[in-house]
C-alpha cells in the first residue's frame, strides 16, 4: 500500500527515469560487478579499451582524465595500469603526510598519494576528553578541517605503472593510484596545474602524456546552438591541451600511440572541427559510440590515435 503511495507521489519524468534505470543492462551490470564502478560511464571506457587497447598498452606511462568525477573512468584507468583499486580494503591513516612536501614524501614511500581524508577535530577532542587515547580508539573516518596531518594509504597497495591525473570542476573521492584535483579545465591555469603534477615524475620532467581522456559534459541547456558552442569549446580546449602535452611520436615504436579520446555532441560544426583540426594531426581518427552510451543521447567520442607531433611551426599549442 505504502509503495503505491510513493509511486503516485513520483513525477512522470522521475517515473520515466526510474523505468529507464530499471531496464538498463549497464545499471544492472554496475551493481553486480566485483568492482563498484562509480559511474555507468565506466563501461564506455572499458568497451573502447577492450577494442582499441588505448590503455592496455605498454607505451602508456601517463594518462589525464578530464571531467573525471565521480571517478568511473579513473577507476578503469587505474585498473588497466595495474593500480588495482582495492575498494574492498578500507584505507588506513598514517600520521605526518598531507599536501606539499609531505605529499611528495608519501609518494616516495608508498608509491601513491590520495586526497587526505579529513578528521573531525571536535570528535577528536571529545574522545581525548573522555580519556580515550589513539591506541584504544579507532580514529573516526571523518573530516580534519586543517587537512594537514593524515593521508589515506592502502594497507597492501598494488603498485601499478604510470601516472594518472584526474580533474573535475566537482570534488571526487580518492582512487588508489590517481592524483585528482578540482579545477575548471576551460581555464589555462588548470592546464598548468596538470603539467606540474605530471612533471613531479623524475622520468617525465616536461609533463608529457600518452593518453588524454575527456568525458567533460558541459551543462546542457536544450538550446542547440548554445550546447553546440559549449561542446566545441570543450573539444578545442582539450585539443589545445593535447597538442601541448602529448609525447612526441619519435618516442614510440608504433604509429597508433599518443591518444586523444574526447566526448562531443553531434553537430555539423563538431564534424568540421574533427576534419580540420583532429584528422590532420593523428594517424587514425574515428567517431566511436560505445554500446554503453545511451542511444537517445547525442554524445559520441572522437578517438584519435597516433599523434603526429608539432612538425609545423604554425601549429603552436
Ligand atoms: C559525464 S561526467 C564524467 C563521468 C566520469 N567520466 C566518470 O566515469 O565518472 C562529466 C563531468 O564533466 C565535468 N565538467 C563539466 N565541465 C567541466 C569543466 N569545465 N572542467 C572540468 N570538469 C568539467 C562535470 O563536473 C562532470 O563531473
Amino acid at each position: 500500500m505504502q509503495s503505491t503511495k510513493v509511486l503516485h507521489s513520483v513525477s512522470p519524468s522521475s517515473r520515466a527515469w526510474l523505468a529507464r534505470q530499471n531496464s538498463d543492462p549497464y545499471v544492472k551490470k554496475r551493481y553486480m560487478s566485483p568492482t563498484v564502478y562509480r559511474s555507468r560511464s565506466a563501461y564506455k571506457l572499458i568497451e573502447i579499451d577492450d577494442k582499441y587497447k588505448i590503455l592496455s598498452n605498454s607505451n602508456v606511462h601517463a594518462v589525464v582524465d578530464l571531467g573525471a568525477a565521480p571517478g568511473g573512468w579513473s577507476q578503469v584507468v587505474a585498473q588497466r595500469l595495474g593500480w588495482d583499486e582495492s575498494a574492498k580494503e578500507p584505507p588506513t591513516k598514517l600520521k605526518g603526510y598531507g599536501y606539499g612536501k609531505h605529499r611528495e614524501s608519501a609518494i616516495q614511500k608508498h608509491g601513491t598519494w590520495s586526497t587526505p581524508k579529513l578528521v573531525d577535530l571536535k570528535q577528536k577532542e571529545s574522545l581525548k576528553r573522555k580519556g580515550k587515547g589513539k591506541s584504544e580508539v579507532a580514529e573516526p573516518d571523518v573530516f580534519d578541517p586543517l587537512n594537514i596531518d593524515t593521508i589515506d594509504v592502502y594497507p597492501n597497495p598494488t603498485v601499478g605503472h604510470g601516472k594518472i591525473v584526474a580533474v573535475d570542476i566537482l570534488p571526487m573521492q580518492p582512487i588508489h593510484g590517481v592524483f585528482d584535483f578540482q579545477g575548471d579545465f576551460l581555464k589555462s591555469t588548470t592546464h598548468e596545474q596538470i603539467r606540474q603534477l605530471l612533471s613531479t615524475d623524475p622520468d617525465n620532467p616536461h609533463g608529457k602524456v600518452d593518453v588524454v581522456l575527456s568525458d567533460i559534459s558541459p551543462n546542457i541547456t536544450g538550446q542547440k546552438m548554445r550546447d553546440t558552442q559549449q561542446s566545441l569549446d570543450v573539444c578545442e580546449s582539450v585539443f589545445r591541451f593535447a597538442m601541448g602535452h602529448l609525447r612526441a611520436p619519435e618516442e614510440y615504436n608504433d604509429d597508433l600511440s599518443g591518444v586523444l579520446l574526447v566526448k562531443f555532441f553531434y553537430h555539423q560544426l563538431l564534424q568540421e572541427f574533427c576534419e580540420t583540426m583532429l584528422s590532420p594531426r593523428f594517424n587514425d581518427v574515428r567517431i566511436v559510440k560505445p554500446q554503453a552510451s545511451r542511444k537517445d543521447s547525442e554524445e559520441a567520442y572522437f578517438l584519435c590515435r597516433g599523434w603526429k607531433g608539432l612538425d609545423d611551426s604554425s601549429m603552436t599549442p
